[in-house]
């Protein structure tokens, strides 16, 4: 599905530089569902940027469904982020004077749905994320858990292949937070959608099939085993 081969990514330059991703080389099949994990600091999100295609690695490769990505001009990258990939992050990025309903159905316009078929669409998710009776109410008429629950819905209704979730949890509860992980969980059995979490949170990390660990911008463990 995705595979980075040999990538670096510094930001700055001089003695300001941070080398935040070191000869990084990963690989994820679809279906597969990761966590990233690691102290503050060592790479994680760089990492899931540069995978995604939000930041332009300064060498290596970046290949989704066999494509590199990281030579696409801007449009072109674009256009597999829309039609391919999802992104949940820990502030929920929903339009504040959209309604819940609204806000998944934006993107699915963008991405060239018919009106009918983007309600239906938008309908559908919110179901599947529990939230149907919550599709006229607006981002401020909702709790932090049922925003996470639409942008997650958001995220997931043009069926990309995979799924980005940066800290999900970072801003709510403990019980909340489970109720996340379990539909990112639901959603990688559901859909085969290959799921990449960035946690800080070890619990959620070992709730995963396979946890990436990451130290001082390289990988040092992945699936159990220790990267030399
Ligand atoms: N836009 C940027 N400009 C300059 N340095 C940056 C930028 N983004 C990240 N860095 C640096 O790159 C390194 C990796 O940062 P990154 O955000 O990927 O770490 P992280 O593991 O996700 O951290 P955290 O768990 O605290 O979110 C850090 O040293 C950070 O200071």
């Amino acid at each position: 599905m995705i595979k980075a081969e040999q990538v670096n990514k510094t930001y700055g330059a001089g003695r300001e530089a941070a080398k935040a991703l070191r000869e990084i080389s990963l690989e994820l099949g679809k279906g597969e569902m990761a966590a990233v994990t690691g102290p503050s600091g060592c790479g994680k999100t760089t990492l899931l940027h540069v995978l995604a295609g939000l930041e332009t690695p300064d060498n290596g490769t970046i290949r989704l469904e066999g494509q590199t990505i990281n030579t696409l001009d801007e449009k072109a990258l674009a256009e597999v982020r829309l039609r391919k990939m999802g992104f949940v992050f820990q502030s929920y990025h929903l339009v504040p004077v959209l309604s819940a309903e609204e806000n998944i159905r934006l993107p699915l316009l963008a991405a060239g749905m018919s009106r009918k078929e983007a309600e239906a669409r938008s309908r559908e998710m919110l179901e599947l994320v529990g939230l149907s009776n919550k599709a006229g109410a607006y981002p401020s008429q909702l709790s932090g858990g049922q925003n996470q629950r639409v942008a997650i819905a958001r995220a997931v209704a043009g069926r990309p292949g995979i799924l980005f979730a940066d800290e999900p949890t970072g801003a709510l509860d403990s019980e909340t937070a489970e109720q996340i992980i379990g539909l990112l969980e639901m959603l990688n059995r559901q859909y085969a959608m290959t799921v990449l979490l960035v946690t800080h949170d070890e619990r959620h990390a070992l709730r995963m099939p396979r946890q990436i660990r990451m130290f001082n911008g390289r990988i040092v463990e992945d699936g159990g085993q220790p990267i030399c």
